[in-house]
């Protein structure tokens, strides 16, 4: 029997506690969401004022150079590039991850079929996240099915489909869904003895599980800051290249940032070296920024230990979760084994989307997925044991209520 005494005790005993007083916690609320739009920092808080108040309201243009604006993108890629396991000079902060998709399946599959033309298919999940989908569907659109067809494979399927013509495996290490995490190192030895390249897409991973792109030897990687990086709404995503891959690296988005000397103004496009070619077009120095001081909220946290306690918070959750004896209304479909899931927990009911209004309604924030997913996110910077136990407090007394049932949930928000 699991008391509230134990779970503050954890709080008490917890090694990275002191982390959650870096962040604005909505006053009265438990925040369960942090896989969807992380919390906001007081060092971000901050630094917006400034960029606003001073560089921007004062300094005006001159920031560019003042505030180094103009190094942006790259400041903040090598501050990502620790959380991802990254030496410097691979990671870079630009677009969204969609985009960055973009340029990473074409650059991939232009790498792969110089020296392979027969290869042409990209190998994927049916429920990777849309956009992963989309994206390679835009490029087998523009390129024909000659050199880019999309092929999808069960997720824990991935790595025996990889086959002669797979040129680029694309996936998600931990699904949107599920919270399902997949072994990324072992698929990557097995695209890699195949021939073929691997782009991960780390959106639930980055700032909450420890990745290791270089010891993995992925080929290519992109994230958002939005979620456990807590960068806010909209921030800009990253791109990690192998630094083996920069002499031929070609990607399609040219524009004129990732010039070799975007200020000169040339005519013709010449690449900038290594990881800066992935840029496109003038960085959102507002929402850069904002990602820029976020990042200071990992300092002094130690990643082993960030990633025991998400798998702490998850255990706690589903545990009280079967103790307050939820299970009939609830399903896990998240794995059983905390060591094979990301950083959330994903339960199937019939009325997930009541459910999850009605916490929402009692102050606990999680989120509903189509059709029948309830989501709780665990972050463990900010997250404490005893969110956890006032959440599943409150999912116990809307069952209990019955709350779920109401004929108010029959229409639902455009954005769940
Ligand atoms: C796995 C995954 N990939 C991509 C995205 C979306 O990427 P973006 O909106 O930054 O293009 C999300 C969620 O927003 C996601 O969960
Ligand atoms: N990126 C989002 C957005 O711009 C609006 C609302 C939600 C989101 C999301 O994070 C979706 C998300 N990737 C998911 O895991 O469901």
């Amino acid at each position: 029997m699991i008391t509230k005494q134990n779970v503050l005790e954890l709080d008490n005993n917890d090694p990275i506690g002191f982390a959650r007083d870096r962040f604005y916690i909505p006053p009265g609320k438990v925040y369960l969401d942090g896989n969807s739009l992380g919390l906001m920092s007081h060092d971000t808080h901050a630094r917006v004022a400034e960029v606003t108040n001073r560089q921007w309201g004062k300094d005006a243009i001159t920031s560019w150079n003042k505030h180094n604006w103009i190094g942006l993108p790259q400041r903040v890629g090598e501050k990502i590039a620790p959380l991802v396991g990254a030496a410097p000079g691979q990671v870079i902060c630009c677009d969204s991850i969609s985009v960055n998709l973009f340029k990473t399946l074409a650059a991939s599959l232009t790498l792969v079929q110089t020296e392979q033309p027969q290869k042409n298919q990209v190998l994927s999940t049916p429920d990777n996240f849309p956009t992963d989908l989309y994206m390679v569907q835009g490029l087998q659109q523009l390129l024909g099915q000659q050199r880019c067809e999309l092929v999808l494979e069960k997720e824990q399927q991935l790595a025996d489909a990889v086959t002669d013509t797979t040129a680029v495996v694309l996936v998600t290490e931990v699904n949107f869904r599920t919270g399902r995490r997949l072994d990324v190192e072992t698929l990557i030895a097995k695209a890699h003895a195949a021939g073929a390249m691997v782009i991960v897409d780390l959106a639930h991973s980055a700032g909450v599980l420890p990745v290791d792109l270089d010891a993995w030897q992925a080929d290519f990687a992109v994230g958002c800051t939005y979620k456990y990086l807590n960068g806010g709404p909209g921030a800009p995503a990253f791109i990690y290249a192998a630094e083996r891959h920069h002499a031929k690296l070609q990607q399609p988005l040219v524009g004129w940032m990732g010039h070799a000397n975007p200020f000169e103004f040339t005519p013709n496009y010449s690449p900038a070296p290594g990881i800066s070619q992935f840029l496109g077009g003038t960085p959102p120095v507002l929402s850069m920024s904002a990602v820029d001081a976020a990042l200071d909220a990992f300092k002094d946290v130690n990643l082993g230990q960030l990633r025991f306690k998400s798998m702490q918070l998850s255990e706690l959750f589903h545990d009280l979760v079967v103790q307050f004896e939820l299970t009939s209304e609830l399903t896990l479909i998240a794995p059983e084994d905390r060591n094979q899931r990301g950083s959330q927990l994903s339960y199937e009911s019939e009325h997930a989307y009541g459910i999850c209004q009605a916490l929402i309604e009692r102050d606990v924030v999680a989120d509903f997925r189509s059709p029948n997913y309830l989501r709780v996110g665990f972050a463990p910077l900010y997250n404490s044991f005893h969110d956890v136990y006032l959440a599943v407090q409150a999912l116990a007394d809307v069952i209990e209520s019955k709350a779920h049932l109401s004929e108010r949930w029959q229409q639902r928000n455009a954005v769940t």
